[in-house]
């Protein structure tokens, strides 16, 4: 049998990328998703929004629900200051394991934590598990039916505080309407919508932004 898609990436990774050099594994990535074969990483236009907003937010206790190889992971770690940390779940082993060498290979392996199961089975356990309070900020990018339950329940587990910023990958394609739905007539969040292409390609794809008003 073949190589998967996640197990490509990590050779390309560790063929033109430079060990401990997290922008040479994202530079790398992008090369051979765009030039190769396509994947689904946030990618280089949306991985820019999701720079710009991780900046201004700055959080302590960030997490990705949605790892995959761990592109986005890597984008988020490397702009963390010191001492902050990532949570990263994925329900996939095949991708979490692909996601552990492709982080580690950046140098981010001490401010990532992968987590392996079902969103909707760990959060409710989070707070016990790491010891956290609430989380700063929110990366949503696994299945699209699991964003407005799996907000939910952040909610209901007292894992947002006021301020946390939620940001949603592949709200147009492959879309999450329910999400929006949510989100935008929901007097506990302001949202914001940023215009962009699906990762790779010329269609139309964005993130949204909202934060949570407690
Ligand atoms: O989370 C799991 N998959 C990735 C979710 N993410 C996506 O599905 C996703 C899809 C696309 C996409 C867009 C256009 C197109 F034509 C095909 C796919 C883009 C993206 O940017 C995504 O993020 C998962 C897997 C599994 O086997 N078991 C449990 N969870
Ligand atoms: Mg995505």
């Amino acid at each position: 049998t073949g190589s998967s898609r996640p197990q490509r990436i990590l050779k390309a990774v560790q063929k033109n990328a430079t060990k401990g050099d997290p922008q040479s594994v994202i530079s790398a990535i992008d090369y051979y998703c765009r030039h190769k074969e396509w994947a689904m990483n946030v990618g280089d236009d949306k991985g820019l929004i999701l720079d710009s907003v991780l900046t201004e937010v700055n959080p302590s206790m960030a997490l990705e629900l949605g790892t995959y190889c761990g592109y986005s992971s890597v984008r988020i770690a490397r702009l963390l200051s010191p001492n902050s940390k990532l949570i990263t779940v994925e329900f996939n082993p095949a991708f979490a394991a692909i996601a552990r060498q492709i982080i580690a290979y950046a140098g981010l392996q001490d401010k990532v934590t992968i987590v392996e199961g079902a969103s909707g089975d760990l959060i409710p356990k989070m707070k016990e598990r790491f010891g956290l309070k609430s989380f700063d900020f929110v990366f949503l990018d696994h299945w699209k039916d699991r964003y407005v339950p799996d907000t939910k329940l952040l909610e209901d587990c007292g894992l947002l505080r006021k301020g946390t910023v939620l940001l949603a990958d592949n709200v147009i394609c492959p879309g999450a309407p329910e999400y929006l739905k949510y989100v935008r007539n929901n007097p506990r969040y302001e949202s914001r919508y940023y215009p962009s292409v699906l990762e790779y390609t010329k269609a139309e794809d964005g993130l949204e932004k909202s934060v949570f008003l407690g």
